[in-house]
């Protein structure tokens, strides 16, 4: 029990004392009675050493829900599940995980840089005074959650404890919060729920190089301070390069998972100038990720339709507002696949190359798909693979289970055929080429 509780159950004991005390007060002088006062008032603060503070659910006139007690509600999940005993559960927004909250009257204990604190929950009932429909002439239950803590520790609590708590409270509402997939037709978003299940422990690549790609995002995601602090904005951009298949777009669905972030899918071939591009930029929110496709192909398009364009109007003289819209076009096309204005770093501060199957991405995809972590064929592919440039798409491919009784072995064989004819055809055009070349 908290310390609170403890001197809250003291309240009816102190009730009839001070009944007691009305009646003495009648017969006793007026200086010894401002005497005796004064001194249990001290005796009262030397003996309950706490402070409480209350944080109720809804402020105002009951109309908004308090930040700062979802905040805390966040915060006190984790540790709700292990201590509490009478929990609540409920579907989380995303629909997927339980979420455990305590129920009232519950309370847990905290620590905070090794001193002790108490949450309670609890709730007020009180017959609503508004009579202006039948469910608010219904009692309302009013939720709080009441913080005990020693005096000495206030300055701490107070100024630190208190920050931590709401900080950590929102990083974990932004974690468990339904994320959303928005993409855009012209200058307007739409959005559907996003549920992608990459992950980085999923995705094949160079071990070291994913390691070094999750440190970057955590890194960036908690930089907040030193953002603002050196006055640029919190944002960072990374290219991600390679042929089709190799991962691309599942890396980025695994960036926005690890960090809980929304996406934003920005077909910039159906943006037609740069206003709508600005006015879709300055729509999305924070906490998001802004994704390209095939930025080297939409640009390409950006060119290939002021082709189309130039050939319809060749010889008529353009209007004023056409110059200025293929002047950016050409703008575009005369620079070359990637201008480096738009790969600079502070623009495009990481550049990722995903690339061709090597052996520590094979292992990878042959642990997830067939639950293996050897095999006497793991040798034969592991040669192959030095030679044959196959993008993880296509491995897996071959690892996909295609009936309900296939074993790893038929897995593996159908990928080393697929290997050994790449190898056969390559061999066979380097024949062709060097006959041509005679
Ligand atoms: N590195 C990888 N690790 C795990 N799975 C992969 C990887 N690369 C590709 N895959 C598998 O292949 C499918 C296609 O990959 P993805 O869409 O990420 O490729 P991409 O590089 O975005 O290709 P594109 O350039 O055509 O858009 C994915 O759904 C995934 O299952
Ligand atoms: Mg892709």
């Amino acid at each position: 029990m908290n310390p609170g509780d403890t001197f809250g159950h003291l309240g009816s004991i102190v009730g009839s004392l001070m009944f007691v005390w009305a009646m003495f007060k009648q017969f006793f002088p007026y200086q010894l009675i401002n005497q005796i006062e004064k001194h249990s008032q001290r005796l009262v603060i030397y003996m309950y050493p706490y402070i409480q503070i209350t944080f109720n659910e809804f402020t105002g006139e009951r109309l908004m829900r308090s930040e700062a007690y979802s905040a805390i509600e966040n915060y006190l999940s984790s540790k709700a599940s292990t201590q509490a005993k009478r929990l609540k559960g409920d579907i989380g927004k995303n629909n997927q995980s339980l979420v455990l909250s305590m129920d009232d009257h519950e309370e847990v204990a905290d620590e905070f840089n090794g001193l002790k604190l108490w949450w309670a929950s609890g709730k007020h009932i009180s017959k609503a005074q508004s009579t202006v429909s039948f469910h608010h002439s219904m009692s309302e239950e009013r939720r709080y959650y009441k913080l005990t803590f020693h005096k000495r520790n206030r300055d701490v609590i107070l100024g630190t404890y208190l920050n931590y708590v709401m900080e950590e409270g929102k990083a974990i509402r932004v974690k468990n919060r339904q994320r959303k997939l928005y993409t855009n037709s012209g200058a307007h978003w739409s959005h559907v729920v996003f549920e992608h299940p990459a992950t980085f422990q999923t995705l094949a690549m160079d071990p070291e190089e994913k390691e070094m790609i999750i440190d970057d995002l955590i890194t960036f995601s908690k930089a907040g301070g030193f953002y603002s602090r050196i006055g640029r904005a919190w944002k960072r951009g990374y290219l991600l390069y390679g042929p089709p298949g190799t991962g691309k777009s599942t890396m980025i669905a695994a960036m926005a998972n690890l960090l809980g972030y929304d996406l934003y899918d920005l077909e910039l071939t159906a943006v037609k100038e740069n206003t709508e591009l600005r006015k879709l930029l300055i729509e999305t929110s924070s906490k998001s990720i802004i994704v390209i496709e095939d930025i080297d192909c939409s640009l390409d398009l950006t060119g290939q339709r002021r082709k189309k364009k130039e050939k319809e109007e060749e010889g008529k003289e353009k209007d004023p507002g056409q110059k200025q819209q293929g002047m950016q076009e050409r703008d575009v096309r005369t620079s070359q696949k990637l201008d480096p204005a738009l790969v600079r770093k502070g623009r495009m501060d990481k550049h990722i190359e995903l690339s061709y199957c090597g052996f520590e991405a094979f292992k990878l995809l042959a642990k997830n798909y067939l639950n293996i972590e050897s095999h006497h064929l793991f040798g034969t592919i592991h040669e192959l693979l030095k030679e044959i440039k196959i993008t993880p798409a296509d491995v897996a491919e071959h690892l996909m289970p295609k009936s309900s009784f296939g074993d790893a072995e038929i897995y593996l064989k159908s990928l080393i055929q697929a290997l050994e004819l790449a190898k056969e055809d390559a061999r066979k055009s380097s024949a062709w080429s060097s006959l041509d070349s005679k």
